[in-house]
């Protein structure tokens, strides 16, 4: 019963096929490999951008700090969410791949902000005038860090904000293919149709060994990008494995596929966790992520049947009453089976 992250997941046999076959003889070294070729046509064409520019990195937070380098001056702020991944987990990264950026944390419930908070905040920024950091770039976490998820309405209306004060967008999707078949947009409609100028495309979390696209939808930063990602040692001489891994990703709908199954498994983990007594949700379940709370006597028994999971926040403790209400965070996969919901749900009952 592994619910702790999506990163626990292992990885799909259709991925490690594609690397074995990509292991034969040789090939052409730091993204110059033809797999590379088949990967940049494939998300053009599911993406709708012929003209974009994309990049393979081995993790996220690289995807999402060097996108975001880009996008924003040193002297410059990033405005994001205040519970979003680039503020709490990773160390910073943002900020120094960009030489000394701010983030500004903006409001919202699940995770998520609005255009209004994201004006009033360039708001701020403009009358600081010389004594304050500048507006840079705006990044909006796709499926949210509390597992909601921003519709294509919503994007444009904070893009529309963002670029009437001349400010880029990026999305964090680490999560994004979650993000899309809880949707049931297109991959074009969630993101440079809506107004975003740069995706972190999320792999790792959705089966692969380690694979994030960077999708540059207007490709003017393109080899700024290459420059970084190769100065910042993000540029992998023996490209073909993480190529490899993404063309097995986007052939043939694996990556929504993968998707649906995470997001499946936590609606029924979701629907069946609020059927106990003493439950409640922190936050609609939409996504692959639940947050839940249920008495700590549930907790008790799911920890010692072995059950891995984040007490959520993570401050809180199995000391107390047994009837006490205690909340945790749920991540699915696609590996997450029916069976390690029912015997989840067995444990907490
Ligand atoms: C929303 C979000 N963005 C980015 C990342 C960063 O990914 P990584 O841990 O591969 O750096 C994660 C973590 O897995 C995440 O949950
Ligand atoms: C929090 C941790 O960094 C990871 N992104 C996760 O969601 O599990």
């Amino acid at each position: 019963m592994f619910f702790a992250s999506d990163n626990t997941s292992p990885v799909p046999q259709q991925v490690l096929d594609a690397l074995t076959e990509a292991n034969k003889g040789y090939a052409s070294p730091y993204g110059a490999d033809a797999l590379m070729d088949e990967v940049r046509a494939e998300i053009r064409t599911q993406f709708e951008a012929p003209e974009a520019e994309i990049y393979l990195v081995a993790t996220g937070t690289a995807a999402n700090a060097l996108s975001l380098a880009c996008l924003c001056p040193p002297w410059g702020t990033i405005y994001c969410h205040r519970n979003a991944h680039v503020e709490e987990d990773e160390c910073g990264a943002p900020e120094f791949f960009a030489g000394g950026a701010k983030l500004t944390l903006l409001d919202g419930p699940d995770a998520k902000f609005d255009a209004a908070a994201l004006a009033q905040a360039l708001d701020f920024t403009a009358r600081a005038g010389v004594h304050n950091v500048q507006k840079g770039a705006v990044t909006l976490t796709n499926a949210t860090e509390a597992g909601a998820v921003y519709t294509p309405a919503e994007i444009a209306d904070i893009a529309a904000t963002a670029h009437a004060a001349d400010v880029p967008v990026h999305m964090d999707g680490a999560r994004f293919a979650n993000a899309l078949v809880s949707v049931g947009c297109t991959p074009a409609e969630l993101t440079w149709k809506a107004g975003v100028d740069v995706l972190s495309f999320g792999g790792t979390k959705n089966g692969l060994m380690g694979v994030e696209a960077v999708i540059l939808f207007d490709p003017k930063h393109a080899w700024e990008f290459e420059l970084r990602r190769k100065r910042g040692g993000h540029l992998f001489s023996k490209h073909r494995y993480l190529s490899a891994q993404m063309a097995a990703y986007l052939r043939d709908g694996l990556w929504r596929t993968l998707a649906m199954r995470a997001n499946t498994a936590a609606a029924e983990l979701s629907k069946g966790i609020l059927t106990l007594p003493g439950t409640s949700l922190l936050h609609p379940t939409r996504a692959n992520e639940v947050f839940a709370a249920w008495p700590r006597a549930g907790h008790r028994r799911a920890q010692s049947a072995g059950a891995q999971y984040y007490l959520w926040p993570m401050n809180q403790t199995l000391e107390g009453p047994d009837d006490e209400a205690v909340s945790a965070r749920l991540v699915c996969s696609w590996s997450t089976s029916a069976a390690d919901v029912e015997s989840f749900l067995d444990t907490i009952k």
